[in-house]
């Protein structure tokens, strides 16, 4: 009952940038709370201009990470209204810049206010109206309330938070674990070993997030643990598929070409590659999986080269 007073008392414009699974499923989440929504995307017949005239309040991208600084550029070079509040809800990484999408929007729009919108939301639950729950997080914790206030429902709840990057870097990180799990899944390695992977998983995200400035917190959240155990455990996850997959034999090519949306963790494994050479980070796993995708090593041999690391304790590289 609050949500639908504050959506007659408290209207605002929301263009979607992206009209995949993700952008559409937040689209109806705005427009059920009784927003007006405008969804984007670069197949629409009107121009991004159009959809920004006459003072958006919120500036939301669902785009697949290959496509966030060119929709970025693109918005930049459109008339904006200065309150405009941008939100990203891209879970990847930059190969060019390494940065994380809010750091491409904030780059590009350094006077406004940029949130970070993640959390376990697999799109298509989220579409059949399950329950589901997320986090929103900015450094300016009124552009974060009224993000929070915009998607908030009664299947939708959405918490505050004030670590944009660790929020990011939890939804980002976990792909590259949702495609180990999927292998681990796809070998039929069993529940000890599903356990062991995904804990140790996120020991890896937060040892990642410690370096790049998050706080350790966030990652034991629903950004980090809950997006972590809801893509390492469903079959609905692109990224899980795609490790599912590659345990059976088949090529990443050849998976890629069926695959049905996005799996950023392909990309996100590459680039973590790069940030742990040059920031010296121990990733053994996102290293196994990225060499599981260059083809460099089989499943078995990637489980292998895990079990057989040098012995140290738990709470230790
Ligand atoms: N589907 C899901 O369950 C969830 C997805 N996400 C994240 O949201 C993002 C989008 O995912 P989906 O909607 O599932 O993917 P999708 O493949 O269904 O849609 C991607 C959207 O990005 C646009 N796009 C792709 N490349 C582009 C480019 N070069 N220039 C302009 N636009 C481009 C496409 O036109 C499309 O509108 C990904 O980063 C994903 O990790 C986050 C939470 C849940
Ligand atoms: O991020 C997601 C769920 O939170 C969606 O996961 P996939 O991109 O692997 O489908």
């Amino acid at each position: 009952m609050t949500y639908r007073k504050s959506k007659i008392e408290n209207r605002k414009t929301v263009v979607i940038l992206g009209a995949g699974a993700w952008g559409t499923a937040l689209a109806n989440l705005a427009w059920v709370n009784g927003h007006e929504v405008r969804l984007w995307s670069r197949n629409s017949s009107q121009t991004l201009a159009a959809v920004l005239q006459d003072a958006a309040d919120i500036v939301l991208s669902a785009i697949s990470m290959k496509g966030v600084r060119d929709v970025a550029l693109l918005v930049k070079s459109c008339p904006l209204s200065p309150e405009i509040i941008f939100v990203t809800a891209t879970k990847g990484l930059d190969p060019q810049t390494t940065y994380t999408p809010s750091q491409t929007w904030q780059t590009e729009f350094p006077h406004h206010s940029v949130v970070v919108l993640s959390g376990p939301n697999l799109s298509q639950e989220i579409e059949q109206e399950l329950p589901a729950a997320c986090v929103v997080a900015s450094k300016n914790f009124a552009a974060a309330h009224q993000v929070q206030l915009v998607f908030s429902s009664s299947r939708f709840r959405v918490y505050t938070s004030p670590d944009p990057i660790g929020v990011e870097l939890g939804g980002t990180v976990k792909n590259v674990m949702a495609i180990a799990a999927g292998v681990c899944d796809g070998l039929h390695l069993g529940t000890n070993a599903k356990a062991a992977l995904v804990t140790r998983a996120l020991t890896e995200m937060v040892r990642i997030g410690q370096v790049l400035g998050s706080k350790t917190e966030t990652f034991y959240g629903l950004s980090g643990l809950g997006d972590l155990l809801a893509t390492c455990n469903s079959p609905l996850s692109r990224n899980y598929q795609v490790g599912y997959q590659l345990a059976s034999g088949k090529r990443l090519t050849e998976i890629l070409n069926t695959l049905p949306g996005t799996a950023e963790g392909v990309n996100t494994c590459r680039v973590l590659m790069q940030i742990s050479q040059q920031q010296n980070i121990t990733i053994p796993i996102t290293e196994q999986v990225y060499r599981l995708l260059e083809s460099e090593v089989t499943p078995q041999q990637a489980l292998d080269e895990l079990m057989l690391r040098d012995m140290k304790p738990e709470y230790n590289q």
